[in-house]
This record gives C-alpha cells, structure tokens and sequence, in this order.
C-alpha cells in the first residue's frame, strides 16, 4: 500500500500515547477534535492515519525551559495513506506535520516514504559521481571555497578573488549566500567574468574549477534565471532553499534546461532544526528531504567550526545524503563554516573521501592570500590521503605550516 509513515518525538505531562496517536492519526486525516457523525466506514479504511508504534522513551529532568519539572517521552510512528495527499512535498509535509507542527511539543524525527511514492522523487541529477566527472576528480574529498566581503566591490574585485582562489587549486568556488543580484557584481556578468577566468587558471593548473553562482530573486523568476545561467556558460547554482521552500528546489533540479548541479546552502535552516522539542529532525530535512528534493551538494554546520552542529546530527545529515537508496544518487555532504586546513584530518575522518572541505574565512585568511588558502587545504589533503600527519606534511609544504601556525591543528577528540 502506497504510504507515508511518520515518526515524530512527542513530550507531554502525563503520557497518554495511546489517544495522542490516535488523536494525530484521525486529526491529520478525516477527524477534528469533535465527533464527526458523518464520517463512513469506507472513507475511515481508506484515508485515517493509522498508529503503527508507540515507543515510551525514558523519562528526563528538564531544568532549562521546564523550571524542573519532569516530561514523559515517546516516539510515536503514525502511517498517512498516500491517497490523502499529491506525490509533492508541500502536500506530504501538511498532511504529516501542517497544523501538527503548531500543537505542543511535537519533532518529526523521520519520514518513510513507501516505493511507489518515492518514484515522485528523482532526487540529484548529478551527485557525487556527476560532479566528479564534470571535474575529473576521484579518491578525494573536494575542496571548495566561498568569495568573501565581494559585497560593495565591483567585478574586477570579484574576478581577482576568484582567480586567487582557483589558482589555489580548490575544485569549486562558490558565491556566500548573501551575496545577491546587485549592480555592481550582477548575476550574468559575474557568471560571463567567471566563465573567462576559469578557463584561464585551467589553462595554467591544468585543473577544473566550478563556480556555482547565487541563484537569487523571486520565486517566480528562478527557472528563467537558472536557464540563463547555464546558457552563459555557469558551471554550478547555489541555492538558498529554506528561504524558498523545498519544492521550489525540486522544481529547479527536475528541469530538463537545467543542466548544471545546484548546491543546497543552510540559511534559515536553523529556525527549524536545533530544537529537541519542536521542529524538523536535521537528518530528516537537510539530508532526507533535500536528497530527494534534487540537491546535488548540501552545505550544513559541521561539528568542529564555528557555527557547530553537535556531532551526531552533522552525521546524520550526512549519512541520509550519501546512504544507498535504489535509484536515486548520492548528494555531497559539505561540512562547513570556520574550516581551517588544521580540521582536514577530522573532517576527512568523519565524512570520507565523498565529501568537500569548504571554507571561507580558511581560504582568504590565510597569511599568503587565498591562493596559499586553497594550497593550504590541498596539501592537507594530501597528507591525510598519503597517511602523514599535517606536522610532518607540514615540513616540507610551506603554505600547510603557515596555515597550522596561524590556526593550529584540530586533534580528532
Ligand atoms: C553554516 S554552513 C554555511 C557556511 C557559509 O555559508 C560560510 O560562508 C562559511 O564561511 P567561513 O568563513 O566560516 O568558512
Ligand atoms: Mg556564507
């Protein structure tokens, strides 16, 4: 039977699972909180949400936000029949999680989609192996890194920038997600700037280089805009999803014109995630749901810069990115924010060779310029690949040792 099951965290004073499921299964499909008289038998068989498991999770003492006060806990598995709903997201997050999102402190930890229902979702159109072969790039993890402080600068700026950065030897470089349409770097120009500059530094490196541009504006001009892009040569698009919605991103991935990957970026995210009580479960929404929803890349907190993510939910998100699932490909997990070359080792350890080391601040601080920023990160790589230590890797690579010096070197806890 074609379904969606549903399991969220519940909290609740006194733990009456039993009518709290049953209350979501009928509320969210043909119930209200009265009777409803005219409800058929027919229509309850084929449309109420079933309960499928109750799981009473041990009990805990909540000082913070409780006043002390302890909470009754369980995960509670509730299966929604998907003739209820059209095979999209917008329709399957009302109906699992619309007006449920808004009555106490419910999570939703997890969505299981039956087979027939996630044919509705082609998921990546490159991933992992399709970005690697636009590159020509196997058995490592990538690097990128972010234009930093283009904003107010004009394009010769933005074209000096990236040349330092592609000359460092980073296989993207990407745009910071605050960096919109704007007359001094506007968008077509700063693609046409990057198509030239990137066959330069190829020309000089011999390495590939993609430049995934912002892609920006209202919704309703996105795909014209994307279309355009590719038109004019860019080679990847980044994009602010959760400033949009998840179906507007599905709707960029599954077109045909639209030939080029797009790089999912976490901004507003954290209004939906951090919370134990309320909310989306980070694996859920930035590894399950944006798979499926066609991101090829998905930049998320990793778990030792500065913006952290505890550890386990950085590799949650990861596994869901990169786990297999029977026909749809694998997304890059892009652990980021205050990355240094000294964190290589532990990134590499925990997210494996498919993933990319980005960095921002790590490239452009360093103390010979971006282009000593991104050799830093390579040649950091390179040691951990060779199974050297960054120290030892360090004596020989001048850009590596100054990169330890200025940020030192983060020891795997
Ligand atoms: C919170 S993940 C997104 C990272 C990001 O957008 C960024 O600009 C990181 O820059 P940094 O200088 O911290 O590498
Ligand atoms: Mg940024």
């Amino acid at each position: 039977m074609s379904q969606i099951i549903a399991t969220y965290l519940v909290h609740d004073r006194k733990g009456e699972w039993e009518k709290k499921a049953e209350g979501i299964a009928l509320g969210l499909t043909v119930g209200s909180w009265t009777n409803l008289p005219q409800i058929e038998q027919e229509q309850l068989k084929r449309h109420k949400g079933n309960v499928i498991g109750i799981t009473e999770l041990p009990e805990e003492e909540r000082v913070n936000g409780y006043f002390g006060e302890s909470r009754k806990r369980a995960l509670l598995k509730i299966a929604y029949p998907a003739a209820n709903f059209s095979p999209d997201l917008p329709a399957i997050l009302t109906t699992v999680f619309g007006k449920l999102s808004l009555d106490g402190e419910v999570k939703l930890i997890d969505l299981d989609f039956s087979e027939e229902l996630l044919q509705a979702f082609p998921g990546p159109k490159y991933g992992v192996e399709g970005i690697r072969e636009r590159l020509g790039v196997y058995g490592r993890p990538l690097t990128m890194s972010i234009f930093k402080a283009v904003i107010g600068r004009d394009l010769d700026y933005f074209q000096n920038q990236l040349r330092e950065q592609a000359l460092g030897g980073v296989d993207l470089v990407k745009d910071d997600e605050i960096l919109f349409d704007n007359s001094l770097t506007p968008f077509e120009k700063r693609i046409e700037t990057a198509v030239r500059v990137l066959l330069d530094t190829e020309e000089e490196t011999g390495e590939k280089t993609l430049y995934a541009v912002n892609l920006t504006g209202r919704t309703y001009e996105l795909k014209e805009k994307a279309r355009r892009a590719v038109e004019l040569g860019a080679s990847a698009l980044l994009f602010n999803v959760f400033a949009y919605g998840l179906d507007v991103l599905q709707a960029l991935a599954e077109d045909p014109q639209i030939t080029v990957p797009i790089m999912a970026h976490p901004a507003v995210s954290g209004a939906l995630t951090p919370s134990e009580f309320y909310g989306f479960e980070h694996a859920l929404l930035m590894g399950k749901l944006l798979r499926l929803a066609g991101a090829d890349l998905v930049l998320f907190p990793s778990p030792y810069g500065s913006v952290a993510l505890p550890k386990e939910k950085a590799l949650g998100i990861a596994s869901e990115l990169t786990g297999n699932w029977e026909g749809v490909k694998k997304a890059f997990p892009v652990p980021s924010a205050g990355i240094h070359p000294g964190m290589v080792p532990a990134l590499i350890q925990d997210f494996g060779i498919d993933s990319v080391i980005n960095a921002g601040g790590g490239v452009h601080g360093h103390p010979g310029g971006a282009e000593a920023g991104g050799k830093a990160f390579r040649q950091a790589v390179d040691a951990v690949l060779n199974g050297k230590t960054l120290e030892k890797a360090a004596k020989t690579e001048t850009e590596l040792a100054q990169a330890l010096e200025l940020w030192g070197n983060v020891v795997k806890k």
